[in-house]
C-alpha cells in the first residue's frame, strides 16, 4: 500500500472521530500525537474559526503543542484543565478489547496523562494498527519512558521479565539515544503476543527507574481505522457499549 494511500486512511479515521466525536459543546479538547493526529487537527480547522473560538486544547507532546500554537487555536495545559471533554490520539496498535500500545513518538507519558485526563478517549489510525492481540503486527516492542540513569538495571529487568532484546532506542540524526520532551530514555522491549496487557504493564511499571510504559489498558472508548477501500472500521468497548 502506498505511502499516500496509508495517509488517505488515516485522514478518514481522524476526520470520523472528530465528526462524531467533537460536538459544538465541546470545550476542552486533549490532542495526541503523531502522524495521525495532523488529521485530527486538520478537520478541526475546516471547522472554522467560531466554531474553534471557545475550546482549547491540551497537547500531549511537543509536536502536538506546535500544531495547537501554529494553527492559531487556544492552548491550554493539563494543569489548568485537569478534566477534558475528549482526547483523540493515534496508536501503534490496537486489540480487539481496545487496549493499545503506543509511544512509537517517545510520546505516551504525556499522551497517558490527557488519556486519562479524558472523559472520552478515541484512538485514530489506519488499518495496520488493528489486531487481535497486541504483538501481533507491531514487533518493534512496548516502548518503555526510563530515567537515564536506571535504563541499564531497567533492560536487565526487561529481560527477566521474558523480553529476548529489549533496546535503548537510539536518535536517528543526533548520535545517542533519544531524549523524549521530559528528558529521559526510551527503551523498545518486545515481548511477543501480549495476551495480557494489563499484568504486563504492571510489572513493567513497578521496575524502579521506569516513568511509564506505552500499553493503554482500558482507556479507549472507540477506535477507528481507515481501510484501503475508503471505508473507515470502528472498533467500540465493551465498557462503553451501553452508552
Ligand atoms: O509517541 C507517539 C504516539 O503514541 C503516537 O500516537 C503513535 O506512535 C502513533 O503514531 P502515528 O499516528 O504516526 O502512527
Amino acid at each position: 500500500m502506498s505511502s499516500s494511500l496509508i495517509d488517505d486512511a488515516k485522514r478518514r479515521a481522524a476526520y470520523k472521530a472528530v465528526d462524531e466525536y467533537i460536538p459544538p459543546t465541546t470545550k476542552v479538547v486533549g490532542i495526541g500525537s503523531g502522524s495521525t493526529v495532523v488529521y485530527v487537527i486538520e478537520r478541526i480547522l475546516q471547522r472554522g474559526k467560531e466554531a474553534n473560538n471557545n475550546v482549547v486544547f491540551i497537547p500531549s507532546s511537543f509536536q502536538s503543542k506546535e500544531l495547537i500554537v501554529q494553527h492559531g487555536l487556544t492552548l491550554g495545559d493539563v494543569d489548568a484543565y485537569p478534566e477534558i471533554d475528549v482526547t483523540i490520539d493515534g496508536a501503534d496498535e490496537v486489540d480487539e478489547h481496545l487496549n493499545a500500545i503506543k509511544g512509537g513518538g517517545g510520546c505516551h507519558l504525556r499522551e497517558k496523562v490527557i488519556a486519562e485526563a479524558a472523559k472520552k478517549f478515541i484512538i485514530v489510525a489506519d488499518h495496520r494498527k488493528n489486531s487481535k492481540v497486541l504483538g501481533e503486527n507491531w514487533t518493534r516492542g512496548v516502548p518503555i519512558e526510563v530515567i537515564p540513569f536506571a535504563y541499564t538495571r531497567v533492560i536487565m529487568a526487561l529481560k527477566t521479565l521474558g523480553c529476548g532484546n529489549p533496546v535503548l532506542r537510539m536518535a536517528k540524526a543526533k548520535a545517542g539515544p533519544v531524549i523524549t520532551d521530559n528528558g529521559n530514555f526510551v527503551i523498545d522491549a518486545h515481548f511477543g503476543l501480549i495476551h495480557d496487557p494489563d499484568d504486563l504493564m504492571r510489572k513493567i511499571k513497578m521496575l524502579t527507574g521506569v516513568v511509564e510504559v506505552g500499553l493503554f489498558v482500558r482507556l479507549a472508548q472507540i477506535a477507528y481505522f481507515g481501510n484501503e477501500n475508503g471505508s473507515v472500521t470502528e472498533k467500540k468497548s465493551v465498557l462503553y457499549e451501553t452508552e
